[in-house]
């Protein structure tokens, strides 16, 4: 059989079933010691807990790794210990006999287990991948676009406009190259015109001629002078996903193809697993793992709060019964904590009873998911709830106009940022950017004008730059960007790049075209060394910039009279 992700998935998972046989004759060792102290005299909880747990635990990862008859004995002796410990039963010589009965049992099923692992008739499964392929030639893909327009200034003028918002854009003025550009390289999205000498409706024709030899098919966003319903239905039949009324605004058209082309780009969910089996959450690990999420593993709750601190995690996965700290009073130690007190938990274990589970909840879990739970279920549990996480975070920590970070989060990611290079020694620049003479956009145009003047400048901003920058908009027509590892001669560089872009972008409100610029200060960590007076120095030569005559960059230097 060829080796591949789904066989090495089946190796790891045989590997850990192993482990777990393992690891038995040492558990049972334990429950027959934990059993001969126990007596019908007098009730000793320490025992019984401890008792509990093993047979709660040999349940739990009896049932994950296929041992059934493992897990049926186990639930038993579970259920008496519990029914004990709840104070249903007493501790009678019968129930201690019954107990041991299962210890024994339990023993008997780990000889015949060597057969049990010879006989691992699991099914394979096959998890859809969260993650996109992150190669650069998908990258690259993702980026280009192809526009068709019998007209060949604006497919020319659109498609400068449209790679000023990061697309790589080829125009294409005849249907004939279109479809041949297609067949040997197929974009990430086609911007198409609706009406070609070909007919009224050529552009809707070819796009859905073309899409039925291609699968999947291509996205395809249409622009035209057109706005009667019939144009608008071929365009529907024709799958085209967004239909742009001419003249076309460049902004709004790169945020459309920015939402048919992002599919599946999403960074991988950072999923933190916390169970006292090593097995139990390296298997939980390699399932969220072959689905293209990133785990961590803990072992011990003692360590979740240090783990938290450096790895960003979008969910808690947890075990509900674990010795020193149970789930509850892990989750109830987080919600403690202020940076995690919206991070969801959600328990993993075997237990079903509904009241246990539901007080399990009250200290604030978000789910129960209930052992065993089949991969397939616990990759989609786990995906819904960290894409709501991460939807209700990004509510919390962005602008709703820019979709950058908001104020204080910048302010916060810039802390964070300078401590981090402090650390690691590095550089980091800080840009303060504002549009030059924005009132005046707002007075001529309109405040809705003015809006997509700071869109398109928060894309230019966000595409433009390297993922580790971080961008914000700090406050009105004010936007920061933090860069780390570059002298500020280099940050100045990239800043004039984006400024001469951004300047040739062509605005468009009520027929009337007009561009706009920015004005930007730089200043450098180490030679400003905190976050505040970094802020003071860019800001004023930022100022400066401004009283320079607007649209340049200007850098701030300690020993200079600003
Ligand atoms: N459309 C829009 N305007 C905003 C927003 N936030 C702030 N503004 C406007 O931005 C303008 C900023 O104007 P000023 O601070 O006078 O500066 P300016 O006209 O850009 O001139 P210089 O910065 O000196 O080049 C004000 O008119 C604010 O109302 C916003 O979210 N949307």
């Amino acid at each position: 059989m060829p080796a591949g992700p789904q066989n090495s998935f089946q190796e790891r998972k045989q590997r850990l079933r192993a482990s777990f046989i393992e690891q038995l004759p040492d558990r049972l060792r334990q429950a027959r010691t934990l059993l001969a102290a126990l007596t019908t005299s007098e009730r000793q909880d320490e025992p019984l807990t401890q008792l509990h747990l093993i047979f709660h635990t040999l349940k739990g990862s009896g049932a994950s790794f296929g041992f059934n008859a493992i897990n049926a004995s186990a639930k038993e002796a579970e259920q008496t210990l519990r029914e004990v410990l709840d104070g249903d039963r007493h501790l009678s010589s019968h129930l201690l006999a019954d107990l041991r009965r299962h210890v024994q049992t339990l023993e008997e099923l780990e000889l015949s287990v060597d057969q049990a692992m010879a006989q691992d008739g699991h099914p394979c499964f096959n998890l859809q991948s969260q993650r996109a392929d992150s190669s650069e030639a998908t990258d690259a893909n993702r980026r280009l676009i192809y526009l068709c327009d019998d007209d060949a200034l604006l497919a020319q003028d659109l498609a400068s406009q449209l790679s000023c918002f990061g697309y790589e854009v080829r125009p294409y003025v005849a249907l004939e190259a279109l479809c041949e550009a297609v067949q040997a390289r197929p974009p990430a999205a086609i911007v198409m015109d609706i009406m070609f000498p070909e007919g009224r409706d050529a552009g809707p024709t070819t796009i859905a001629e073309l899409n039925t030899h291609l699968d999947p098919p291509i996205p395809c966003l249409f622009m035209s002078m057109r706005d009667d319903f019939q144009a608008r239905l071929r365009a529907v039949k024709a799958g085209g996903h967004a239909y742009c009324r001419k003249p076309v605004k460049a902004v709004e058209m790169a945020e459309l193809l920015d939402q048919l082309t992002s599919r599946g780009a999403t960074e991988p969910y950072h999923i933190l697993i916390v169970d006292d089996d090593p097995d139990v959450a390296q298997f939980y690990a390699m399932v969220l793992e072959s689905a293209g999420m990133t785990t961590r593993v803990a072992s011990e709750p003692a360590r979740v709060p240090a783990i938290l601190e450096d790895f960003d995690a979008d969910l808690v996965l947890m075990d509900l019964y674990m010795p020193k700290c149970s789930g509850p009073e892990l989750a109830r130690v987080l919600r403690q904590i202020p940076g995690y007190l919206g991070l969801p938990i959600i328990y993993v274990s075997s237990e079903t009873n509904a009241q246990r589970q539901f007080k399990a909840l009250e200290v604030g879990a978000d789910g129960f998911l209930t052992k065993p739970i089949e991969p397939e279920r616990l990759v989609t549990e786990v995906q819904l709830r960290a894409e709501r996480m991460r939807t209700l975070r990004s509510l919390m920590i962005r602008d709703s106009l820019t979709g950058l970070f908001n104020h204080n989060t910048i302010l916060q990611l810039l802390k964070v940022a300078m401590a981090s290079c402090q650390r690691t020694q590095r550089q980091l620049c800080l840009a303060m950017i504002d549009v030059d003479h924005f009132k005046a956009v707002n007075d001529t145009h309109g405040h809705p004008t003015g809006d997509q003047v700071l869109m398109a400048l928060g894309r230019t901003l966000r595409l433009r730059l390297r993922e580790s920058d971080i961008v914000g908009r700090y406050g009105g027509e004010e936007f920061a960007v933090i860069m780390t590892g570059l002298e500020v001669d280099q940050a100045k560089i990239i800043m004039d790049a984006l400024r001469e872009s951004f300047a040739s972008v062509n605005f468009l409100a009520d027929g009337r075209e007009f561009h706009c610029t920015f004005s930007g200060g730089l200043a450098a960590f180490p030679e400003y060394s905190d976050p505040s007076a970094l802020i003071e120095a860019a800001d004023a030569a930022l100022y400066r910039a401004k009283h320079a005559g607007r649209n340049c960059i200007l850098i701030a230097h300690p020993n200079t009279a600003q």
